[in-house]
Order: C-alpha cells, then structure tokens, then sequence
C-alpha cells in the first residue's frame, strides 16, 4: 500500500526540540530504536523513527532479523523530513547494503548533524550487519558529523584495536580519510590498568579524553545506542559537538550505574534511572 501522509509547511517555525532516528527495532527494548526514543525523550527531545529492520531479541539475544523493503525505508524518511525540523539524526543498525545506501540517499540534502553508529555485531554476540555491507558503510562516513565506533567495529573497519593516544589519532585519521567530521572510540570493551573506562573525541584539530570508573556490571546492553542518540537529543537541543558528547556519556553512565531489572539475560541499560532533581552532567576529566 503506498499512502502520500500529508504535510505541509509549517505556519510558525518549531519550538519543541526534535530529533530522528534510522535503526532497527529491538523487540525487547534494551537497545535499538526502543533505546534512542527513550533516551531522546528522557532527554527532552521530541524523537521521531525510521524502522530499517526488526529483530527479534530479548535479553538473551537475536532470534532473527527482518529487513524492511527500501521503498518503506524511503518513504517513512520521506514522510517525517517533509514534514519535521528535524534538528539531528542518529544511524544505527541499518542491516544490509541496501539499507546503508537507501539511507544515505535519502540524507544527501539533510544538512542538519548525522550520528553515526556503526553498529555490526550486538553485545550478545550477533552479527547485526552483513558482511558484504561494509563498503556501502565506508562511502557513509563521507556524511557523518560524528561515527561512535567500540574497538570491535573500529578494529573490524581499519584493522587497529583503539586503546592509546597515538594509536587512537591513527585510528580515527583512517575515519577523517573517509570523510566523517570527527570520531568517537568507544572503550567499554578495552580493559585499562587502573580500572577505568576511557571514551576518545577525536577531532582533525584536537582529542579529548573521557575517563570514567568502569561500572561492575554485566547489564551493558543498549549502552552504544543510548550514547549516540543522547549525543543526538543534545545536538538537537543546539549543543556543540564537545558538549553534546560530555552529556551524552555523562547519561550513559548514569543508565549503566543502575541497570534495569528487566528480562533473564544479562540485562540493559536503564533509561528510567532517576538522575536527580536538576541533573547536570560531570565535567568532563581529560
Ligand atoms: N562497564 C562500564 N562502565 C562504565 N562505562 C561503560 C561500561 N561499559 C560501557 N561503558 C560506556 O558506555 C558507552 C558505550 O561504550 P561501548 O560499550 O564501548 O559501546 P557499544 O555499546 O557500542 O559496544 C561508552 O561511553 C562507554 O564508556
Ligand atoms: C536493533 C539493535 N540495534 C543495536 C543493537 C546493538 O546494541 P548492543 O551492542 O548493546 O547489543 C542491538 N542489539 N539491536
């Protein structure tokens, strides 16, 4: 069925902060597109989604997965961008090849920031992009304000496991040379001496160091999806990158450091922490 959803020009510009995420669903609402609409609402910002694929998954991990037809990736993109301002999007699962490159056609005249987690593999250990869609990946990058990679994907696209200063700048030059603005090493899988857990943004002009207490805790699932589309709620708020990436880690960490107590499995992050009355985000420490 193809429906033409109405939509014209609005009559007074928007207020309310709104945001887009591209991703798939996970069914049991620990990452995905679950995950990116709690975060952006807990964040204050409207969010709005483009479905990409379905899994089927729970705290244990991925059944299956159920790719949507390109035409309906094209048209629920169509449907919020001719309708929405939409002040930042966030990629994330997108699946197949195909899928990669509905989306970057669908967003080569959105000149708003673009987050992009380049999420391949989940926490349980399932791949969740094919293989053969890594080069469609790469030409994305040319169009991504900021790529989120954890070592595993940053070693699976340029070959180095990021875990020190020089060896992050080596890593990210790789993401400058493909086009993307600017990249953030993710360290929740990289073990550190003293116990921490450190997050890199790298810029071509600077990087800045995240430092954190690792949290005990085997309840990580939807933490890289909670990350970016928090960093995405900040950018639609009119944060700068810096800011929007200190508080995006700053409510990750919080969510990690009172997991929910939701399913069999190893558990997820929690969106619903209470984070205080007027919660301010640490500073950051690098
Ligand atoms: N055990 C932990 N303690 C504190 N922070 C963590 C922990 N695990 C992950 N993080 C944070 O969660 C975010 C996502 O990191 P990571 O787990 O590397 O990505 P992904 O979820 O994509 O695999 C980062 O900000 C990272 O520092
Ligand atoms: C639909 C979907 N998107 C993303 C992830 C990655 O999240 P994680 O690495 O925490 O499993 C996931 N498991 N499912």
């Amino acid at each position: 069925m193809t429906e033409t959803p109405r939509g014209t020009a609005s009559p007074a510009p928007q207020t309310t902060p709104y945001a887009l995420t591209i991703a798939s669903s996970d069914s049991g609402g620990g990452a995905g597109i679950q995950a990116d609409l709690k975060t952006m609402t807990r964040l204050g910002v409207y969010g709005g989604s483009v479905l990409v694929s379905a899994t089927a998954q729970n705290s244990q991990g991925v059944a299956g997965t159920h790719v949507l037809p390109t035409e309906a990736v094209r048209a629920q993109f169509d449907a919020v961008h001719r309708d929405f301002d939409v002040g930042a999007v966030k990629l994330g699962m997108l699946a197949t090849a195909g899928g990669v490159e509905t989306v970057a056609d669908c967003l080569r005249d959105y000149d708003g920031p673009i987050v992009v987690d380049p999420v391949m593999v989940s926490t349980s250990g399932d791949r969740l992009l094919e293989t053969d869609a890594i080069d469609a990946y790469i030409d994305l990058f040319a169009q991504a304000t900021l790529v989120t990679p954890n070592a595993d994907e940053a070693a699976e696209l340029t070959g180095v496991v990021p875990n020190t200063p020089e060896n992050v700048r080596a890593v990210a030059e790789r993401f400058f040379d493909w086009g993307a603005d600017a990249v953030l090493l993710k360290g929740g899988h990289v073990e550190t001496a003293d116990g921490t857990v450190v997050d890199w943004l790298v810029t071509p002009d600077e990087t800045t160091t995240y430092t954190n207490p690792r949290i005990d805790t085997e309840a990580t699932h939807g933490s890289g999806c909670t990350l970016s589309s928090a960093i995405v709620a900040r950018l639609a708020h009119g944060d700068n990158l810096a800011s929007a990436v200190q508080h995006g880690i700053a409510f990750t960490h919080a969510a990690l450091s009172s997991p929910a107590d939701v399913g069999t499995g190893p558990g997820s992050v929690n969106h619903l922490v209470d984070l205080g009355d007027g919660w301010t985000p640490p500073d950051e420490t690098g």
